[in-house]
């Protein structure tokens, strides 16, 4: 055994849908009780009946839904413009499926008043409902606010692999449906659906084809495939009322089908090349040293090689042994707690906030750009703005580092542009160490011991 107290329990955060909807309707559930004791409360434990409670209650009704793992499993949201339709959208898919069998009908109230979510200290006002097509089994993420689109994208606290972008006939693309197409360019989603919506509030055939065109324009300057990604009208609205299924029902189908064919399953973690960022070292005496944490992606088999990357030039070594479990095992995967003996390491060589990972997979960086949201007073930040030049604490996995924020080059006037609590900026983040790390890598800033920001890598400007 290289240690005996390390974690036995598997962690939790794989990318489920129904686990994430189910404890967030837990505590919502324990929550009202605390506000509200003299409530009956359900006298079964069951997990089933108290989900199917708590969906009467309103939340988070999806719980009550059979989530079939036979189907790949995808994340997708709906994005856009503050009243161009994403609610109602929402709902219509759930009512639309849902006489096939395939989704549990929420209605419009039951998203907008979505559980308040804790994500690394941020609170996102999210529903998520999850659904089913012939393929595939998907959860859908809503915000009520545009300002919760905006952190629930650089938090990821639900992490979108599509998005459907929803647009309004009516106004054309606004502000917001730019700002959430390069948000979501920023965050790594690949590919989207465009869902023109209110259509039986316009006559005129030549209105539709013009916000086509302005939107595959769109997709194209930011850099999405505007010619090929599918778009669909329709009208939402028609689709939740149960009329005019030419442009309703029939529609939401199809876009549910332009989902299943244009949107594609990321690779699963444990396809992807094996990464664990260190949390502990020990020396074992008579075997040498083990590095310990959680795996974040891939797998290691006794015998792999592997390199320590981060605090100056990577150290390839081989992996000599690996304990998950309390069990020594021949291999670890993503989403384990394990311990791995390194080969010919001294202790010394290898500390926290290092990672080890498959050889030429990851790169130490010095400095990066990224995008970051700045907690408001409310959210626990800060209370005054800062400038150019402010030196917070990174942490990035679980190394935490000195870095210093300036303005990318070109931004005119850098020294008197303030940030703002609340605001959603792109920043260079120069490292005072560096550090593994990749685009669209995630990590929060600090000060004093409390979070102030949180942020996405988007670009590497310098390696170590
Ligand atoms: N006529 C018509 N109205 C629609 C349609 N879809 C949505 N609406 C209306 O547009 C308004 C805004 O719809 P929501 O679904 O709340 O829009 P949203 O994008 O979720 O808005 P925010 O969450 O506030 O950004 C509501 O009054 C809807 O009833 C549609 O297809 N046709
Ligand atoms: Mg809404």
């Amino acid at each position: 055994m290289f240690r005996a107290q390390l974690a036995s329990s598997r962690a939790l955060s794989r990318r489920v849908g129904g686990s994430r909807v189910v404890s967030s309707s837990f505590s919502t559930c324990s929550r009202s009780l605390l506000r509200n004791p003299t409530r009956v409360v359900p006298s079964t434990s069951s997990h089933a009946k108290l989900a199917s409670w708590v969906g009467r209650r309103g939340y988070a009704e999806v719980t009550t839904t059979k989530f079939s793992r036979a189907k790949p499993h995808l994340n997708i949201g709906t994005i856009g413009h503050v009243d161009h339709g994403k609610t109602t959208l929402t709902a219509a898919i759930t009512k639309v499926l849902a006489q096939q069998g395939n989704a549990k009908f929420t209605d419009y109230e039951q998203i907008d008043r979505a559980p308040e979510e804790k994500a690394r200290g941020i609170t996102i006002n999210s529903a998520h409902v999850e659904y089913e097509s012939e393929k595939r089994h998907y959860g859908h993420i809503d915000c009520p606010g545009h300002a919760d689109y905006i952190k629930n994208m650089i938090t990821g606290a639900a992490q979108m692999d599509g998005a459907i972008i929803v647009v309004s006939v009516t106004d054309g693309q606004m502000p917001q449906t730019r700002e959430h197409l390069l948000l979501a360019r920023q965050v790594g989603v690949k590919k989207l659906i465009v869902f023109i919506n209110k259509i039986d509030m316009v006559q005129d055939k030549e209105m539709l084809e013009l916000v086509d065109m302005e939107m595959r324009d769109l997709l194209s300057t930011y850099n999405f495939d505007g010619e090929n990604t599918p778009v669909i009208m329709g009208s939402a609205l028609a689709a939740l009322e149960g009329r005019n299924p030419e442009i309703g029902e029939q529609k939401i189908l199809e876009l549910v089908k332009a989902c299943d064919e244009w949107l594609e399953i990321p690779p699963r973690d444990f396809e992807k090349p094996f990464l664990l960022a260190i949390e502990e070292t020990f020396l074992i005496s008579g075997r040498g040293t083990v590095v310990t944490g959680r795996t974040e992606r891939g797998v290691v088999n006794k015998g792999d090689e592997v390199e320590v990357v981060g605090y100056g030039d990577p150290i390839k070594t081989v992996v000599t042994g690996v304990e998950a479990f309390n069990k020594e095992l021949d291999r670890g995967e993503a989403g384990d707690n394990m311990g791995a003996l390194l080969r010919g390491v001294r202790r010394e060589q290898v500390r926290r906030g290092q990672v080890i990972a498959a050889p030429g997979s990851t790169k130490s960086v010095k400095k990066f750009r990224a995008q970051l949201y700045v907690l408001t007073k409310d959210e626990g930040g800060r209370y005054n703005p800062f400038t150019d030049g402010y030196k917070p604490q990174a942490y990035i996995r679980t190394a935490d580092v000195p870095c210093k924020l300036s303005w990318p080059e070109g931004t005119p006037d850098p020294e008197s542009k303030m940030v703002m609590p609340g605001d959603n900026v792109e920043m260079d983040c120069d490292l005072h160490f560096d550090i593994a790390s990749e685009v669209g890598l995630r990590f929060t800033l600090r000060e004093g011991g409390k979070t102030i920001g949180t942020g996405i890598v988007t670009k590497i400007l310098e390696y170590a």
